[in-house]
């Protein structure tokens, strides 16, 4: 029997091809804006299982659409997705866990850099032909060696910042997690803090937790008024885990001393967002995971998520268990 699939972007032929070469029918969303909530709803009665890029799925759309076999994320975080509801209607769901911890921890790696140097501003006035003239104490940044860098939530990511803040700058690591991690810890000799400790002793605190009711808005004034003048905040997780009103008086109220951030909130941020102002601030639009060979397995593995659904079988990288109970 012919499998149809809905595919919510253009995605990688590596991953198409797989699809294809197992026979299935793949329509995929083409347009330069994303799908509205009842055009995703009329898409997936009509196809057997979805592979979603950054898509909202709401109670609405999975009540609507209990013909589908599987739903693949094309991501790791999942809080797009109502997970409670796709479990009463059947839904399994998966995730791309892994494949992309290593790209991720990159961007990670070079948002503390270049907002360490402030790297981003100095690009902006060159542009503005500003390069100006060598001035000994103008524009200074901090330098990374031998600092402390504090990780919330040593998950893949998470690790994968530390090894590289490690091997390149000699740091030490330090974490909160909701867990201990006792493998991690004894791998990169990092040592469990508790999140007040956390903020006291980060020279870089880098974000690497899934966005949760228990990880929204966590870094806000309190927080930022517990870290060092000299930190620089990362965030690569989400943008919700941050207040961004908060993080933005604490850069100009000196209470830190900068932040890179891959992920904002709202998502696009505005053009006049008064981060992109600030001589300490790097932001990027979402891209951590935007490499050609990252995106390959991205999308080969939500790929082989949606194949093993469409054979019956569970999803290797299921995200709600209890759906099968
Ligand atoms: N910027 C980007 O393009 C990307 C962003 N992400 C984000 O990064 C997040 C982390 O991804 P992974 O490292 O692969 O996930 P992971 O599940 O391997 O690690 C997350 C860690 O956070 C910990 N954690 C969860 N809730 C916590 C809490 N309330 N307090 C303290 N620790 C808590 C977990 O125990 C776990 O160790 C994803 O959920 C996603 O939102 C992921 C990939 C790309
Ligand atoms: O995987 C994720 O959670 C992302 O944010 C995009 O890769």
């Amino acid at each position: 029997m012919i499998m149809k699939v809905f595919i919510t972007r253009v995605i990688p032929e590596a991953g198409r091809r797989l699809l294809l070469d197992a026979g299935m029918t793949l329509t995929e969303w083409k347009e330069k804006r994303s799908l509205t909530a009842e055009e995703l709803i009329e898409q997936c009665k009509e196809h057997d299982a979805l592979l979603s890029a950054s898509t909202t799925i709401n109670a609405e759309m999975l009540e609507a659409c209990t013909n589908l076999k599987a739903i693949a994320l094309m991501s790791v975080g999942f809080d797009n997705v109502d997970l409670d509801a796709a479990t009463k209607a059947g839904i399994p769901v998966s995730n791309t866990p892994g494949v992309l911890s290593g790209a991720t921890a990159d961007t990670a790696f070079l948002l503390m850099l270049a907002t360490s140097r402030k790297a981003f501003y100095q690009h902006k006035k060159i542009a503005k032909g500003e390069w100006g003239f060598f001035e000994p104490t103008a524009d200074l940044g901090i330098e990374l060696n031998g600092a402390t860098l504090g990780v919330f939530g040593l998950g893949n990511i998470g690790i994968e910042m530390a090894r590289k803040c490690m091997g390149a700058y000699g740091m030490k690591v330090i974490y909160h997690n909701r867990n201990r991690n006792w493998e991690a810890e004894q791998k990169l000799n990092a040592h469990y803090v508790s999140f007040e400790e956390l903020l006291a002793q980060s020279d870089v605190l880098s974000v690497h937790t899934a966005l949760t009711p228990e990880t929204k808005g966590k870094f806000d004034r309190a927080a930022f008024q517990q870290m060092k003048d000299t930190a620089i905040f990362v965030n690569t997780a989400r943008g919700g885990i941050h207040n961004e009103p908060d993080l933005i008086n604490a850069l100009k109220d000196g209470l830190i001393w900068g932040a890179g951030l891959d992920v904002t909130n709202p998502e696009p941020m505005d053009a006049n967002n008064e981060l992109l102002d600030l001589p300490n601030v790097c932001v990027l639009p979402h891209i951590g995971s935007a490499t050609v060979q990252t995106r390959d397995a991205m999308a080969q593995l939500a790929a082989k998520n949606i194949l093993a659904g469409l054979a019956g079988k569970e999803l290797p990288n299921i995200i709600n268990p209890e759906v099968y109970s």
